[in-house]
């Protein structure tokens, strides 16, 4: 069905996101502040504690050549792939495929140590904005994972401590056509990429803690995903 239980909070979600995801990082006074650098990839943080939890929004602007944001959500939203790129996922679970975009998932991640051990449920949907109304508006293609409850899996019921996150991978794709005429190929093609994230550790973390994790994790991860992407489709068709 078009319209399932979760339509109306995935879309409110979705449209917030892609808003979020849109605003530039701005001049250094906004309060972002650059953490990594690797080529074309910047990432950025806000630093923000909720009930003296670290919760540092995190928002990455990368520019990748040769791949498409429908190529990017596809592989970032199917679960068939997410072990071959996430490298902190101890288990994933499709909790239940609501539509052909929409699943719920349960993921528990490997212990940081000092840490305890995390799980998360979340609704993970993709979405493709197409820009029909103004051809030079942007093409968009996005995947928003966002924290849900199931009757199932209560929180720390178990020896996992649940976190809460919103996650917005944002994908804008660039066609540089060939001057001869020629069809488009992967050398033609890059594609903007803007990840934001917002997690909410669950229970107490030292912040010296998670901030080093995420300063280690969030541009490894950014990384091996994109250069997973690149190498699952180089001699595959273009998926506009
Ligand atoms: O973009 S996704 O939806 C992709 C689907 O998997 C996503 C991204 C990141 C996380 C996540 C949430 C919490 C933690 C921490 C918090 C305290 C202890 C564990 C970590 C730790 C494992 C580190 C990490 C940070 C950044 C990227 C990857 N790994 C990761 C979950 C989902």
């Amino acid at each position: 069905a078009s319209h399932h239980r979760l339509w109306s909070e995935i879309d409110n979600v979705v449209k917030q996101q892609v808003a979020w995801a849109r605003l530039g990082v701005g001049e250094s006074g906004t309060g972002w502040q650059l953490f990594a650098e690797d080529g074309e990839m910047r990432m950025y943080r806000r630093e923000e504690e909720v009930d003296g939890m670290v919760v540092d929004p995190l928002k990455a602007v990368h520019i990748v050549k040769g791949i498409t944001g429908h190529e990017v959500c596809h592989y970032f939203f199917s679960p068939q792939y997410r072990y071959d790129w996430e490298t902190t996922l101890e288990q994933m679970t499709v909790l239940e495929t609501i539509s052909e975009d929409t699943c719920l998932f349960l993921q528990t991640h490997k212990r940081i140590w000092p840490a305890s051990q995390r799980d998360v449920i979340f609704w993970s949907h993709l979405r493709h904005l197409p820009n029909d109304q103004d051809r030079d508006g942007p093409d968009i293609w996005t995947v928003v994972n966002h924290s849900t409850e199931h009757k199932d899996y209560p929180a720390n019921a178990g020896k996992c401590v649940r976190i809460y996150l919103t996650v917005c991978m944002l994908c804008q794709t660039r066609v540089n056509p060939p001057k001869d005429g020629a069809p488009i190929s992967r050398d033609d093609i890059s594609c903007k990429i803007t990840y934001c994230s917002v997690v909410n550790p669950g229970g107490w973390a030292p912040a010296s803690v998670l901030r080093a994790v995420y300063k280690r994790e969030y541009p490894k991860f950014l990384k091996r995903f994109t250069a997973y992407v690149t190498n699952q489709t180089k001699d595959k068709s273009i998926m506009f």
